[in-house]
């Protein structure tokens, strides 16, 4: 495609996509769908391009208050990010001029949110957290996220998988601190690799491996993964129970749920029970009440701790629909908890990074009942054999950040109802 198209082309994705009514993968995958005859560069560049303006909006509008010619078409050219010659054969001599200069701007003359390119509520929100430690989880979140596996451990053994990678010529190495955890270098196709197509691996962010981790899920229980989603963690949690006992799969979407379906097969279990709830007090829910050995409840949450793979976040979110999740998050937390026998685990997480939603609706649902033991989950994920489990956990919870762990950010809470 010529480079002048190429440039329209970016100014129209971007311009759809800064309307925020879905989510940014869906829209630049629904482009592709509609514009079939985009080759595999052009649509790279593409989504680099509209990605990074997302990563570093208040930055470059700022920069593009200057300069001619449409708003989306000057932040396609500031955040185009291939070569500058191919690029500047598509400008103006104005625009070239213009660019220069921009590029000449240094990050020291900037104000704060240019440097930081997020929403005032979400500085402020972070830095009240981390204080000194801010700037580095900024510039973590403007890293590429890297690829991550997890081992089936019913199919395969970590050693074995890392050999046959390197046999294909995918350079991978173990991931920090998941025991099942690799971490592939660049991100080469898997699709039709023999070891995804027969299911010895998934893929899955390390961050995600652990949370499935703190369930200590065994063989012959009955476990519930209240929301399942497409099923990534429910995978991992029925192979950690060998294939055995009985895991249902909730959740309100039997749209995601029926993702779970290819990789089901692709994984050889047949302990996992799909179930489309209509909301968290749904009959089913009631009939499994006290029934049950281990609850997972992976909460709808704002999404804020993968930024780095979903940049648009920090614009579709507000403190208002944070407020709104959170009263879901307690809703669905407290609903889950009734399906526990005594004795058993309930597990709490989101990819969060703010308290609202992590902490505090913990220490909500902890007072509000007493009947659960809080359990510590740096003890949980030692004797699931994680390294290093007690860097990754604060007062007894898992807190997991970008620029720390190199995760998505996470959170859990683990309790056990008293016999
Ligand atoms: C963080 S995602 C789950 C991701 C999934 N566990 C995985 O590992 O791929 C949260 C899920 O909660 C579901 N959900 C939203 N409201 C719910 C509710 N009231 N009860 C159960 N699930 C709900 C959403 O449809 C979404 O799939």
């Amino acid at each position: 495609m010529h480079p002048k198209a190429l440039l329209d082309e970016s100014a129209s994705l971007i311009e759809k996509i800064f309307k925020f009514d879905h989510p940014a993968d869906a829209v630049v995958a629904r482009h592709f769908r509609e514009n079939k005859s985009l080759g595999p560069r052009e649509r790279a560049t593409l989504s680099d391009t509209v990605f990074a303006v997302l990563r570093e909006r208040l930055r470059l509008e700022w920069l593009a208050r200057s300069g001619s010619g449409s708003k989306w078409r000057r932040l396609a050219i500031l955040g185009f990010p291939g070569d500058r010659d191919f690029l500047k054969s598509a400008l103006t001599e104005q625009e070239k001029t213009w660019l220069d200069h921009c590029l000449a701007v240094k990050d020291a003359d900037l104000m704060a949110p240019h440097r930081h390119n997020l929403p005032e509520w979400l500085a402020t929100a972070l830095q009240a957290q981390l204080g000194g430690e801010f700037d580095a989880l900024v510039r973590s979140l403007n890293e590429v996220a890297p690829l991550d596996l997890r081992v089936n451990a019913l199919k395969a053994k970590r050693p074995s998988v890392l050999e046959a990678l390197a046999k294909a010529g995918i350079k991978a190495q173990a991931t920090p601190h998941s025991p099942l955890g690799i971490r592939v270098e660049g991100k080469p196709s898997l699709a039709k690799l023999p070891l995804f197509t027969q299911g010895d691996v998934e893929v899955q962010d390390e961050g995600s491996q652990l949370l499935t981790l703190l369930l200590e899920p065994k063989r012959g229980e009955m476990v519930v993964d209240f929301c399942a989603g497409a099923g990534g963690k429910t995978l991992a949690i029925g192979a950690a129970m060998r294939n055995s006992g009985r895991l249902y799969a909730f959740d309100t979407s039997a749209h995601r749920l029926d993702a779970i379906k290819p990789r089901l097969a692709r994984s050889g279990l047949s302990n996992v029970h799909p179930v489309a709830i209509a909301h968290e007090r749904d009959e089913r829910i009631k009939r499994l009440a006290g029934k049950i050995d281990r609850v997972l409840v992976d909460a709808p949450c704002s999404g804020l701790g993968t930024l780095r793979r979903h940049p648009d976040l920090k614009w579709r979110q507000t403190p208002a629909t944070v407020a709104e999740l959170v009263l879901l998050q307690s809703a669905i937390l407290a609903s889950a908890a009734r399906l526990l026998k005594p004795g058993g685990r309930l597990v709490y997480a989101t990819c969060s990074l703010l308290p609202d939603e992590n902490e505090a609706v913990a220490a909500g649902f902890g007072q509000a009942h007493p009947e659960f033991m809080p359990v510590d989950a740096a003890e949980c994920l030692a004797r699931a054999q994680v390294t290093d489990a007690d860097k990754l956990c604060h007062n007894g919870q898992l807190r997991l950040w970008p620029h720390r762990h190199g995760s998505d950010g996470f959170f859990a809470a683990v309790w056990e109802k008293k016999a």
